[in-house]
């Protein structure tokens, strides 16, 4: 398969140390660099193929995780930060001048997901992150141009590599958006 999946992951997946406590997420910039500051370690990492998340260049899957929001700020050159959809339920800042999306914020109270921000782990200065576990919305990366035919190769690499491939999210993931929607409908 000649189908670059993600730089971090092409040539197997480095476990994380279990024990990593946070660290500094820094955009491409080599002047005046945006960073963020992050206090702990990240949760349900994966690699998604949807097109709204951010790659590095050459890249079919972003790499992705959540922290909680709290345990997120920004702490240098905010300024240079700007939200790339405001409509999107998950609203990526990204630096204006790199591109690259430092995090992504759920602002809606009523989203299942609301309270945790996503990340890009790759993007940390330091080793040791968790790893991402699964892999997420992969027929989305026909979306970015992907040809079809070449989803089973992706499929097999990605099981290789033990990143079970879905086309959403992984079924945990799934479980607690429906016990969300189960509350909100039914618990007063
Ligand atoms: N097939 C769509 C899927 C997009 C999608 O639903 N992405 C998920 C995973 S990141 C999501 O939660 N999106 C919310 C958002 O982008 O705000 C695409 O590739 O654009
Ligand atoms: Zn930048
Ligand atoms: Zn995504």
């Amino acid at each position: 398969m000649t189908i670059s999946l993600h730089p971090s992951i092409n040539a197997g997946v480095t476990p994380g140390s279990g024990n990593f406590a946070g660290g500094t997420l820094v955009c491409h910039c080599a002047d005046r660099p945006v960073k963020v500051s992050v206090t702990g370690d990240v949760a349900h990492n994966h690699a998604c193929g949807c097109t709204k998340c951010w790659k590095p260049d050459g890249a079919t899957f972003s790499v992705v995780g959540v922290v909680p929001r709290a345990s997120l700020s920004v702490s240098e050159q905010n300024d240079k930060l700007a939200v790339v959809d405001v409509n999107a339920a998950i609203q990526r800042h990204a630096c204006k001048e790199c591109g690259v999306r430092l995090y992504g914020r759920i602002e809606n109270e009523g989203h299942p997901f609301h309270g945790l921000d996503f990340i890009h782990t790759e993007l940390f200065e330091e080793d040791g992150a968790a790893a991402p576990g699964f892999a997420a919305f992969v027929s989305s990366i026909i979306e970015s141009g992907v040809d079809p035919a070449e989803m089973e190769g992706v499929r097999a690499r990605l099981k290789e590599l033990g990143l079970e491939p879905y086309d959403c999210l992984n079924p945990p993931l799934m479980d607690a958006i429906a016990a969300h929607a189960y509350k909100q409908k039914h618990v007063a």
